[in-house]
């Protein structure tokens, strides 16, 4: 299978990886043909220059053999005319004495006379036997031109000079032939010519005179006088000059072939030949072939280990690619099936190695359809053509990064110019040669999820604002910038007044209402900088930064109590609620964020403590304040267990007799320590803190306890009320537990009367409308405590189906300062009684409010005007007096009753 799948590769690339084999085999072609061309036009050039060169020497040589023979020629024409003037009695010897032929090229001068023998000569060494000459002593005598002739020795013995006889007619009166002149010159000096310069130290020279005799010849040094010849065959001269290459072996003794040149001499019949020797020509070129076939060879060589080097890269390059491609193909076959879009890409790169883009050369059908293509149109593509030039830009840093570092992964939100349809991606860039795997997954449903948690995280559900965790996460952030930047932060903490009466009342809907309604009110007053933030509750949070000075947050603490003084609408009804602001600043009240917010609590404390509806600085003495309260939370944790309450009764009489109608049970904390402590300290705390249940729950089984103690006294039975908090009812079950304690101490329901706030039981609340009328079921009067503080009506009153309505003591207080009090009070008492209602006047404290009351046919009061509230330990005495009111008012009760 592998055998199978190398041979496919091979099949595959043969062409690449063959081509630089046949290029380098193509080009050491052209080389050597080229190399051998070269050496054939020099050796052709050289050929014709030699050709040229001999026939230029054998024209140089011509010349100098001609002034030679010049000179012979005219000291022949000296010494015939002074023969033929001495009439026969010159002696030559005289002349060379004279100077005559004193040059050493005269062997011999000598004159021959008509018999051919020496009359007078230089020397007695002539050689007037040779055959050439006395063939030209034939020749003078039988002819009588007087033209200088030249005789070419004979080959002689082997130790004889060779010389060359000059020779010319003598005559006597009327040109009768009378001897010749014989100028014999050594043949040697002919070839005097030879420079090894120009003619090599082969080279050739060589006379022939008339029927081509060889006069002299000679080749480099040697000079072939005596001895053999430089021929060995004569020369076929076809012209009077000219050039040829002349084959060694047959002509010459040495067998080198030469380029002969030869010339004839005009003047004289003599023939100049000059040969090159061709072996010596090549020679001094060889060199050069050889250095030219050299290099072609180390070309040729060079070539063909580029052809295996290239081919052996070529064939690894291959195999890498081949090997990238299957890794390629199998990574994309393998993300096929994925949601992730998989591209190789490769770096494009300027001359100087820059990366100026990136191109797309595979990818899976996933990565494709993200550009919105199919994966052939987006293969070849290049990353620049798919994007807007600036984003083009940030991509190509972010992808060459990739390439320098090997690695990059990040997730990031993706702009409309990034040519992907999806809105959150997370890439990864590998470096992979010479290009980048990338891998890029559509994260936009988790960013989504993730962004809907982060928004659930950090916003409150209700109101859209920024939620608790959303502020402890940014309140540090916040600190360190004013940190940095030297200024101050200051964090408002507000919490609603009354809201819990709305939510508790008016049932949960109209409490979320208000909470938005609420929430848009504090944007309403706040810069679109300042943060908002809803704790939780009815408690928010602004924070404001940067702030110079107290004078700023105290302004937006004004402006968001200012607000609040407007009523809240909604349903077409008017709601009113306060905020109670504490304020806390950023260096000088905390340097962190949990106790900025403790100080701004407590500060908002202070606040609600001191009357609710304003702001405050936090200072460190509220804190002293805090303390103390929480202590109070201890200590009447520890009452309760300790049984530290009493009751205190304080009775109700008829307006006009002074006759007791009932008792209020009013609740008293004896401390061990501050002895008696008012409720009005201790019930909100316990209101707060819960207590109040258990607190109700001991208060409802005293009363019992006290009432079936009195009876068991054999006192008149009367009837106590019972203060119920608001708490008391939502918790439930309050009718369940009166029952209980009813029967627990044998008590009639109609000597227990329950008083309710009235904004206790405002509000649709269908539980509250259930749990009165199941008190009611029992037999238990229901009053209604405070009448007039809070917005119930009249109407809601008698839905609930009430008893006794006691109006709070403001009102009683009002009744003789104001017309508009009486009137107030007259028009209560008037509605009350139609409804049916008992009317109860709260406060009484003097003998003109008690006139007035019976003036306004106000049914019961009660007030310190008839009697504080007294231990129980004081009432049998109250009972036993039968009448409460002062004595002269009782009896004009008395009278009343009577009239
Ligand atoms: N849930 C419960 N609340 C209780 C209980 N016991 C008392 N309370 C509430 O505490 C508040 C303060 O009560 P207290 O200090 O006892 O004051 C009562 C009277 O002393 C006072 N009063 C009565 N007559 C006059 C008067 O002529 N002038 C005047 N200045 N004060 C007077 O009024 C208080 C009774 O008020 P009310 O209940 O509204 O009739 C107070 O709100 C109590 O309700 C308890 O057991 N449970």
């Amino acid at each position: 299978m592998g055998q199978l799948k190398n041979f496919a590769f091979l099949k595959e690339n043969l062409g690449f990886i063959l081509v630089w084999p046949l290029l380098c085999a193509a080009l050491a072609a052209l080389l050597w043909g080229q190399t051998l061309s070269t050496i054939k036009e020099d050796k052709r050039l050289l050929k014709d220059s030699a050709l040229k060169d001999a026939a230029t020497l054998s024209r140089a040589y011509a010349q100098y053999l001609t002034r030679t023979t010049e000179q012979i020629d005219q000291i022949s024409m000296h010494v015939k005319y002074d023969w033929e003037n001495s009439h026969g009695h010159l002696r030559l010897e005289d002349l060379r004495q004279r100077g005559l032929f004193t040059a050493s090229q005269f062997a011999v001068v000598s004159i021959l006379g008509r018999d051919g023998k020496p009359i007078t000569s230089t020397s007695t060494n002539g050689r007037w036997q040779d055959k050439a000459l006395a063939e030209q002593f034939n020749f003078h005598r039988n002819n009588n031109s007087s033209a200088l002739r030249v005789a070419m020795p004979e080959t002689g013995a082997a130790e004889e000079k060779r010389l060359v006889h000059f020779t010319r007619r003598l005559e006597r009166e009327e040109d009768a032939f009378d001897g010749i002149v014989v100028l014999s010159v050594e043949a040697a000096y002919l070839s005097t010519f030879y420079d090894e310069q120009s003619l090599g130290k082969n080279g050739l020279l060589a006379v022939l005179g008339e029927k081509n005799k060889i006069g002299t010849s000679r080749i480099g040094d040697q000079i072939n006088d005596p001895g053999g010849q430089a021929f060995i065959s004569e020369l076929v001269l076809d012209a009077d000059n000219g050039s040829l290459r002349v084959e060694g072996s047959n002509h010459f003794s040495d067998r080198q072939s030469r380029y002969v040149g030869w010339q004839n001499l005009r003047a004289y019949p003599l023939i100049a030949i000059v040969g090159l020797s061709e072996e010596e020509l090549l020679s001094t070129h060889r060199n050069d072939w050889s250095s030219t076939r050299r290099y072609t060879i180390a070309g040729s060589v060079f070539l063909l280990l580029f052809a295996l080097v290239a081919s052996i890269m070529s064939a690894r390059l291959s195999w890498r690619k081949h090997q990238a491609r299957e890794v390629r193909d199998t990574y994309r076959l393998a993300t096929e099936g994925t949601d992730d879009g998989f591209y190789m890409m490769n770096a494009l790169r300027d001359l100087q190695g820059q990366i100026i883009d990136f191109q797309f050369i595979d990818c899976n059908a996933r990565g494709a359809e993200f550009f919105g293509l199919n994966r052939e149109e987006l293969i070849d593509v290049k990353l620049s053509s798919l994007q807007g030039e600036a984003y083009f830009k940030v991509l190509l840093a972010i992808y060459s990064k990739a390439m320098e570092t090997g690695f990059y992964e990040d997730e990031y939100q993706l702009s409309k110019e990034s040519g992907l349809n999806m809105a959150w991606a997370r890439r990864r860039l590998v470096r992979s040669g010479s290009g980048l795997a990338v891998t890029i997954q559509d994260i936009s449903v988790k960013k989504e999820n993730e962004r809907e948690l982060e928004l659930l995280a950090n916003h409150d559900g209700l109101t859209g604002l920024h939620n608790r965790h959303w502020l402890l996460n940014f309140l540090p952030d916040a600190i360190s910038k004013a940190s940095a930047g030297q200024h101050k932060l200051a964090l408002l903490f507000i919490d609603l007044d009354g809201f819990k009466n709305v939510n508790d009342t008016q049932g949960h809907a109209a409490g979320d209402n208000m909470l938005k309604s609420v929430a848009s009110r504090l944007q309403s007053v706040l810069r679109p900088t300042d943060n908002v933030i809803r704790l939780g509750g009815d408690e928010f949070v602004v924070i404001l930064q940067p702030v110079e000075r107290d004078s700023k947050p105290a302004r937006v603490a004004e402006r968001i109590a200012e607000a609040f003084q407007q009523p809240f609408w909604w349903a077409g009804e008017k709601h009113q609620i306060g905020a109670s602001i504490g304020i806390s600043m950023f260096p000088r009240d905390g340097e962190d964020s949990e106790t900025l917010l403790k100080n701004a609590d407590i500060a908002m404390y202070s606040v609600k403590a001191a009357g609710k509806g304003d702001y405050d600085f936090f200072r460190p003495e509220l804190y002293a304040r805090l303390r103390a309260r929480f202590e109070l939370e201890q200590a009447l944790m520890q009452a309760l267990e300790q049984n530290q309450f009493v009751l205190h009764y304080q009775p109700r009489v008829d307006t006009l007799s002074g006759e007791m109608a009932s008792m209020e049970a009013l609740v008293r904390w004896i401390h061990p320590e501050r002895g008696l402590v008012s409720p009005a300290e201790f019930i909100p705390i316990a209101e707060n803190t819960g207590l109040i249940l258990r607190l109700g729950d001991m208060v409802m089984e005293k009363a019992c306890a006290q009432i079936a103690a009195w009876k068991a006294m054999q006192l008149p039975e009367l009837p106590v009320s019972i203060n119920v908090s608001a708490k008391q009812f939502h918790a439930g079950k309050l009718h369940q537990k009166l029952s209980d304690c009813l029967r627990k101490y044998n008590v009639r329901a109609d000597l227990l009367e329950v008083e309710i706030t009235e904004s206790s039981m405002m509000g649709e609340d269908n539980a509250i409308m259930e749990e009165l009328a199941a008190i009611r079921a029992l037999g238990i009067k229901l009053l209604v405590d405070d009448f007039g503080t809070g917005y119930s009506s009249l109407s809601q009153l008698q839905r609930l189906d009430m008893d006794i309505l006691k109006i709070d003591r403001v009102f009683t207080n009002e009744l003789d300062k104001s017309a508009e009090g009486k009137i107030f009070f007259k028009a209560i008492v008037s509605m009350a009684h139609a409804l049916d209602m008992t009317v109860v006047a709260e406060g009484v404290e003097s003998n003109a409010q008690l006139a007035l009351l019976r003036e306004l046919n106000c049914d019961e009061i009660q007030g310190y005007f008839i009697s504080r509230p007294v231990p129980a330990e004081q009432i049998p005495a109250l009972m036993q007096k039968l009448l409460l009111l002062p004595d002269d008012l009782s009896s004009d009760a008395t009278l009343l009753t009577a009239a």
